[in-house]
């Protein structure tokens, strides 16, 4: 069962294109969403919940393909995290509280200050008056405040300290706990997603390049150093994004095996990163 469904969305915006999105995100597990700047992450996250629309393609959201008229019932069964707030600065998280009471049917008030208490954001200081950081932990305790089954985060940790980065990665792996719970998170941080996603879907000026289980990418990708002597064309065929060095080269393979009965000790075979896999693809694409 997925949460979330793309088929076949595009959309054409003055100098970028989302094209052909084909995506499934399951429903139960923590996706990160990981791209360079300016690759689509938020643009395909603002068509995900309604801010914008799609030239053509269907979405398809908890079960529901009609978003427009579902709107109301979706925005309360998700919880939206952007690295900044969108909320009235001359509020107060108190006066904040009361107007998102009204609009969340199942929302929780005694939950919302008890995060607010957790992450040590002041509830009667103006929204304008806390730092960025504490904006964002407001954000995070309205969006898990009102039973919402879905969290879409894009790129939250950004502006978060480092302590804290670390209580919120645990504090969603609490979440998951629930196995009706689904997770969207996009990240620069990819050692985040190491710690905690299931699967990991990476875009590439606005094309989805992979969607793959975390485990089967770091099963399928290696990173692999070798001496110039091993790398004749028909070895290129088998490496990712080659890059040499008066050392020798080094690059990604999904054939590790095979360099490994090919050379043996001749090459070091090594696991890769998530930012390795994005670089390496990177590379390959760029003609490395
Ligand atoms: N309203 C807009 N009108 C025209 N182009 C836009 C608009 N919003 C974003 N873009 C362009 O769309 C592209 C994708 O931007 P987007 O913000 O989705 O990237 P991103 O992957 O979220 O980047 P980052 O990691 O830097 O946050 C960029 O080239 C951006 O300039």
């Amino acid at each position: 069962m997925n949460a979330i469904e793309l088929k076949q969305l595009n959309k054409k915006m003055r100098n970028f294109k989302l094209k052909d999105i084909n995506l499934k995100i399951p429903k139960g597990y923590i996706t990160g969403f990981i791209g360079e700047n300016g690759s689509g992450k938020t643009t395909l996250i603002n068509h995900l919940i309604g801010l914008k629309k799609e030239d053509s393609g269907t979405i398809e959201l908890l079960g529901f393909e009609d978003i427009e008229s579902n709107r109301v019932e979706l925005l309360n069964r998700i919880g939206i995290v952007f690295s900044e707030d969108n909320f009235p600065q001359k509020e107060t998280a108190v006066s904040l509280e009361k107007t998102l009471k009204m609009f969340y049917k199942n929302w929780n008030s005694d939950q919302f200050y008890q995060y607010l208490k957790r992450f040590g954001v002041e509830t009667s200081s103006k929204i304008a008056r806390l730092s960025t950081g504490e904006k964002v932990k407001l954000s995070i305790a309205a969006a898990l405040s009102h039973e919402a089954e879905l969290l879409i985060l894009d790129e939250p940790t950004s502006n978060l300290d480092p302590t804290f980065r670390i209580e919120f990665l645990e504090l969603l792996q609490e979440l998951m706990m629930d196995e009706e719970m689904t997770i969207l998170f996009s990240t620069h941080i990819t050692s985040d997603l190491e710690h905690i996603a299931d699967y990991i879907v990476m875009i590439d000026d606005g094309e989805i390049l992979f969607n793959m289980e975390l485990e089967t990418l770091t099963e399928t990708y290696k990173k692999v150093k070798g001496p110039f002597e091993v790398l004749d064309d028909e070895i290129k065929e088998l490496l990712i994004g080659v890059k040499t060095s008066s050392l020798g080269f080094q690059a990604m393979t999904k054939e590790s095996r095979i360099l490994e009965e090919l050379f043996g000790s001749k090459v070091l075979i090594e696991p890769v990163t998530i930012d390795e896999v994005m670089y390496y693809i990177k590379h390959q694409k760029r003609g490395g």
